[in-house]
């Protein structure tokens, strides 16, 4: 479960973000929709503990991540919290498989290969393990990015414009997919995008203005 209350976050002073508050549940699905630069992507990163806000309180399972410090948000977040980057950030010299590895090794010292090779195969990835992430289309770094953000069970699973540049077909995949491996992990999810395709597929939504 992940919820929000009254984040307010600025780049510089002349502006401040006043974020609306968020409510998830595990399990469901919420949309953070807005036009561009409304703050989207920012608010993903205050989520995950990546920025931190002026003010305001970001709760996941009765913990308020904003009073932790930054290394201890760090491990929160390995241990919590799944990110679906806007735009992948892999290893490049580490194999689609080995990069699954690492995210989980950093967070527990183990590798669990075998839930790697499981989430790959759930994303019909299983078959590119041993390849560098750039040699993989964008559909399938899109799925590989997807299963290590859930490597390590995570509570909370964001992802910033999953579909972004994924075709019809692709998209509606990549959707399926991360909705039913939010229900399947009992994460909560939470998709910020302003991709009419997803939207209509929701209806539990908030709007950024
Ligand atoms: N690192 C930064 N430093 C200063 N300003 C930033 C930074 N990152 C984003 N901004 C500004 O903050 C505003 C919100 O950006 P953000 O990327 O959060 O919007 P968004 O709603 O996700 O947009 P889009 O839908 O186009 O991705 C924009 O005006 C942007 O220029």
């Amino acid at each position: 479960m992940i919820s929000t209350k009254d984040i307010t976050f600025s780049y510089h002073k002349d502006h401040i973000f006043h974020m609306p508050d968020v409510f998830c549940q595990a399990g469901n699905t919420l949309l953070v929709t807005g036009n561009s630069g409304k703050g989207k992507t920012t608010y993903l990163h205050i989520l995950a503990g990546l920025l931190k806000p002026a003010s305001g309180q970001v709760t996941i399972d009765n913990i308020d991540v904003t009073k932790l410090s930054e290394q201890k948000t760090d491990a929160f977040r390995g241990k919590n919290i799944g990110v679906v980057f806007q735009k992948s950030h892999f290893i490049a010299s580490l194999t689609v498989l080995e990069n699954l590895e690492m995210v989980s090794w950093l967070a527990t010292g183990k590798k669990h290969t075998k839930r790697a090779k499981n989430l790959l195969e759930k994303l019909d990835v299983l078959d590119q393990a041993t390849k560098l992430v750039s040699q993989l289309s964008v559909g399938q770094q899109q799925r590989v990015s997807i299963a290590r953000a859930l490597m390590n069970k995570p509570k909370v699973l964001l992802a910033d414009e999953p579909t972004s540049s994924l075709d019809d077909k692709n998209a509606e995949k990549v959707i399926d997919l991360l909705e039913n491996l939010a229900k399947e992990y009992q994460a909560a999810l939470l998709i910020v995008t302003h991709d009419s395709r997803i939207k209509q597929r929701f209806t539990n939504q908030i709007t950024m203005v």
